[in-house]
């Protein structure tokens, strides 16, 4: 299966952080627990002391008023009395000091709580006071009782020691629970002279005893008591707990093994942590007034331990809610800080990869903004404030025929203008510069190969917080625009027809050739020529063959007149010539040579008729003189026209003068 990397990244960037924590925090929460164990070490066996002082104190307080009570002079009395006799002596003194210990011991009982039985037992095994919680038989019993173990033991003992049985089974007395353990402590009645008279056994109500190590018990941990044999000493508990005579090494076997080896120390098991000692009863005499107790040999020495929880990692870390809570936080927020970094990563890289896009498309756009300058249909250049060329594009420079390495930095721009338009760029120039900030003007440029360029320029100031800049200059080649401007000029100069000027070209003619002749004094003549009949020749061969006559008629025209004469069509089939430097005799032999020649030249008419391809026509002619002081031609026209008038009503053909 192929894992997405994004997938990847986020599982790495979850995973990884929690390993930084846990790598953290387990070494703490170790050192943390290492405290705890040592704690608990140290806890446990305090209580272990604490436990032992208990039951030592408890045990020198038993032993201690089983020697008292062997003491009472009373006991003495009653035994010594009773030792003289083979056959137990029940006369009224014995009576009467028998009812006294009775009284006594049941006191005593009362008063001391832990002891299930008092006896008194004589030499011969006989029980002579027996005070108990259990129910008696009528008193005096007189009971055997030679032929217990405790007996024996006590009578070979001297007086002020004591023998102590092993823990055993007995009647406890109570209903509830008629059964408890019980321990045994006998010592010997003596005598003023040493001898011995009987023996005193109390039994001790073991599980009261011990039921003073409540604070071993519960949560906080476990006592442990047990023989020499690891039999368990302590009275039964719970289901789970260790039943009295029970052996240690079938449910602790590492505890017991520790146990035996050593007098004292601590352990540490499973999920237990095991302080211990040992302790002989049969050294107690050092600690009680005893003057040497014994004990069966093979239960002693007693073990004595307390078991403890032991910390583990998951109690250590569930204990306290604020940190189970903090260490939660701090595996989510290293989670969120992983998924964050994920996500910021990517969305970084989706920046990165809009940001190169856009520089992609900004390095486009620049080089196509850069190619359109450079090859833009108009020119484009920035001039410094001084006017020298700092920026040129390549259009410009192509109509300039200049490198852009000549002109950058090396020339003004002024010095590409030529000396006519020099004074208007100048003028604008300097609008640019000013508080306008742009100006425009129509100059020449002055190429490299000698060509002159119209162009319109127009300009704007680039200013910052510094001033002003640099200039950005559109300029735009006019020539076209010129042609056509001449061209549309000549046209509105021209008559299409024959191509020769109209009146407006005549005009212009006219008021330039007065303003020479005036200069000069040369004499000017107009001549007003009239074809005859032309209508005639309309109607009889049609339009077409007029417009042919009318151009034959200028064409031959041309051809006799000079260069300089001006030839123009002001009407229908009306036309003028201007004569310059022309006298009156000269403009009439013009005149007379124009009529001879249109007389004696047919129009050529193309295919019209079959037979005729020429037609011939006449032409009436007017001349007068452009008199000094007329401003226009207007007089003069009106003059040679008249005459024309004139010769058309002599005949036509002909040519008429009109004296100005
Ligand atoms: N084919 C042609 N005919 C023209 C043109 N301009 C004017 N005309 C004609 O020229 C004729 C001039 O006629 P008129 O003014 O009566 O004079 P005419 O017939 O020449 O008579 P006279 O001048 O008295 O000899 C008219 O019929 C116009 O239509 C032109 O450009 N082409």
């Amino acid at each position: 299966m192929i894992i997405k990397p994004f997938w990847a990244r986020l599982a790495m960037a979850v995973l990884v952080p929690m390993a930084l924590v846990t790598l953290t925090v387990i070494p703490i929460f170790i050192s943390h627990l290492e405290e705890r164990t040592d704690a608990t070490h140290r806890s446990a066996e305090a209580m272990l002391n604490s436990e032992y002082d208990l039951l030592l104190s408890g045990m020198n307080e038993s032993f201690n008023q089983v020697l008292s009570t062997a003491e009472y002079p009373l006991l003495r009395r009653f035994l010594s009395r009773q030792a003289v006799s083979q056959e137990p002596r029940w006369d009224r003194a014995s009576q009467h000091d028998w009812e006294q210990l009775d009284t006594l011991f049941s006191t005593l009982l009362t008063h001391f709580g832990r002891y299930t039985r008092m006896a008194v037992v004589d030499t011969a095994g006989r029980e002579w006071v027996a005070t108990s919680e259990l129910p008696l038989q009528p008193r005096p019993p007189v009971v055997a009782y030679d032929t217990t173990d405790t007996f024996h033991k006590a009578m070979t003992l001297h007086s002020r020691d004591l023998y102590v049985s092993p823990p055993r089974l007995g009647a406890s007395g109570e209903q509830a629970s008629p059964v408890t353990t019980v321990i045994d402590i006998a010592t010997p009645i003596v005598d003023e002279r040493g001898e011995r008279l009987g023996v005193l056994m109390f039994t001790l109500d073991w599980s009261r005893l011990t039921a003073s190590l409540p604070h071993a018990r519960g949560n906080q941990g476990q006592a442990l008591l047990v023989d020499a044999q690891g039999q368990w000493l302590l009275p039964g508990g719970d289901a789970d707990d260790m039943r009295f005579g029970q052996l240690l090494s079938t449910r602790w076997p590492a505890a017991w093994a520790a146990m035996v080896t050593r007098n004292q120390g601590s352990m540490t098991l499973s999920d237990h942590l095991l302080a211990f000692r040992s302790h002989d009863l049969r050294t107690q005499h050092y600690r009680s007034e005893a003057g040497m107790i014994i004990s069966d040999s093979g239960t002693q020495p007693w073990h004595l331990g307390i078991l403890m929880p032991r910390p583990s990692f998951w109690g250590v870390l569930l204990e306290n809610p604020v940190q189970l809570l903090a260490i939660v936080l701090v595996y989510l927020l290293s989670m969120a800080f992983g998924v964050f970094w994920v996500f910021s990563h990517y969305r970084l890289r989706e920046l990165r990869q809009q940001a190169l896009m856009f520089s992609r498309e900004a390095r486009q756009y620049a080089g196509e903004v850069q190619d359109l300058y450079e090859h833009a249909p108009c020119g484009y250049h920035s001039l410094d404030s001084e006017g020298r060329v700092i920026r040129i594009n390549r259009t410009e420079l192509e109509w300039l025929g200049y490198r852009a390495d000549e002109v950058i930095g090396k020339r003004h721009y002024r010095d590409f203008v030529t000396p006519e338009s020099r004074e208007a760029f100048d003028a604008a120039f300097q609008k640019v510069l000013g508080e306008g900030q742009e100006g425009g003007t129509e100059c020449e440029l002055l190429c490299r190969d000698g060509t002159r360029l119209p162009v319109a320029i127009q300009g704007k100031a680039h200013v910052t917080e510094e001033g002003f800049q640099y200039s950005r200059t559109m300029v735009f080649d006019l020539s076209e625009r010129k042609a056509m401007e001449a061209r549309l000029e000549q046209q509105a100069l021209t008559d299409p027809l024959t191509g020769l000027g109209n009146r407006r070209a005549l005009e212009d003619q006219a008021a330039m050739e007065i303003a020479r002749a005036e200069r000069s004094g040369a004499p000017l003549s107009l001549v007003a020529i009239d074809l005859d009949h032309f209508k005639d020749i309309n109607d009889t061969y049609g339009h077409d063959v007029g417009d042919w006559v009318l151009q034959a008629f200028a064409e031959l025209t041309q051809e006799v007149l000079r260069d300089g004469d001006v030839l123009c069509r002001i009407g229908g089939e009306e036309f003028t010539v201007l004569l310059p430097n022309t006298s009156k005799d000269q403009a009439l032999q013009v005149a007379e040579r124009l009529r001879r020649a249109i007389a004696a030249t047919p129009a050529k008419i193309g295919q019209v008729t079959k037979e005729d391809t020429v037609l011939a026509y006449t032409a009436s002619l007017g001349v007068t003189m452009v008199s000094a002081g007329e401003t226009t031609l207007k007089p003069a026209i009106k003059r040679a026209d008249q005459k024309l008038y004139a010769a058309k009503k002599a005949g036509r053909n002909r040519v008429h003068w009109e004296e100005v």
